[in-house]
């Protein structure tokens, strides 16, 4: 299987999760695109869904599922989003779609995390994948000095404004060895709107997709 059916596979497996009858949280991606495919196709029935992201939210309107604002709601069962990288211990760096501040804040309502992704993206240590950070434009010299001091190279994605009108960076060279306190320590410089390292909202569960089918990681 190459990884467009290994994203496809993950994506049906998600359909397991859904708590039929409640609204649900909704990540962006293409495992996730997978994933809204599936669910419109399954026939489960859902109130509706908060999206993460623009893309995401034209998919399920485009689906005729009806997408709800973050602030309708209290509580979400289950938020599923893919990653683009997993730990052995739940933690992910998410954000190669740019839409990482909206999904911490979906993930922040919900219960349980289920991450969807192909094996590719089970790592030992968190930091391969340029780690994708949203900014307020006008930190972008002073961060990317700041990624410097610790080992990293910064790099602005060009083009690139973010839902939320920030920009993003992708720093290379590091290696993610406590990601809790990383989360910590650079949600604190100025003109960081949200570091891509999801610690504090790490997976609950991780349906990897590999040759021999869909392995189950709980965290
Ligand atoms: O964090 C994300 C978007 O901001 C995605 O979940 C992550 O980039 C994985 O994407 P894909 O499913 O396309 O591999």
């Amino acid at each position: 299987m190459n990884q467009d059916q290994l994203k496809q596979l993950v994506g049906r497996a998600a359909l397991d999760y859904v708590p039929a009858g409640q609204i649900l949280g909704v990540g962006t991606g293409s495992t996730v695109d997978c994933f809204i495919d599936a669910l419109a196709a399954s026939g489960i029935q859902i109130p509706g869904a908060v999206s993460s992201s623009e893309r995401s939210t034209q998919r399920l309107a485009k689906h005729g599922i009806k997408v709800l604002d973050a602030a309708e709601v209290t509580r979400l069962a289950v938020y599923i989003d893919g990653a683009d990288e997993i730990d052995g211990r739940g933690f992910m760096v998410k954000g190669g779609g740019a839409a990482l501040t909206r999904e911490k804040i979906v993930a922040d309502l919900a219960d349980q995390f289920v991450c969807i992704a192909d094996a590719s993206k089970l790592v030992q240590t968190l930091g391969a994948f340029p780690l994708p950070v949203e900014i307020i434009p006008m930190a972008a010299a002073q961060l990317t000095r700041r990624f410097a001091e610790i080992g990293g190279k910064a790099q602005l994605r060009g083009g690139v404004v973010t839902d939320n009108g920030g920009h993003i960076l992708d720093v290379t060279g590091l290696s993610i060895t406590d990601p809790l306190a990383f989360e910590n320590d650079v949600n604190q410089w100025p003109g960081v709107v949200t570091v891509g390292v999801f610690a504090h909202h790490k997976a609950s569960v991780c349906l990897l997709g590999g040759a021999d089918g869909v392995k189950t990681l709980k965290f």
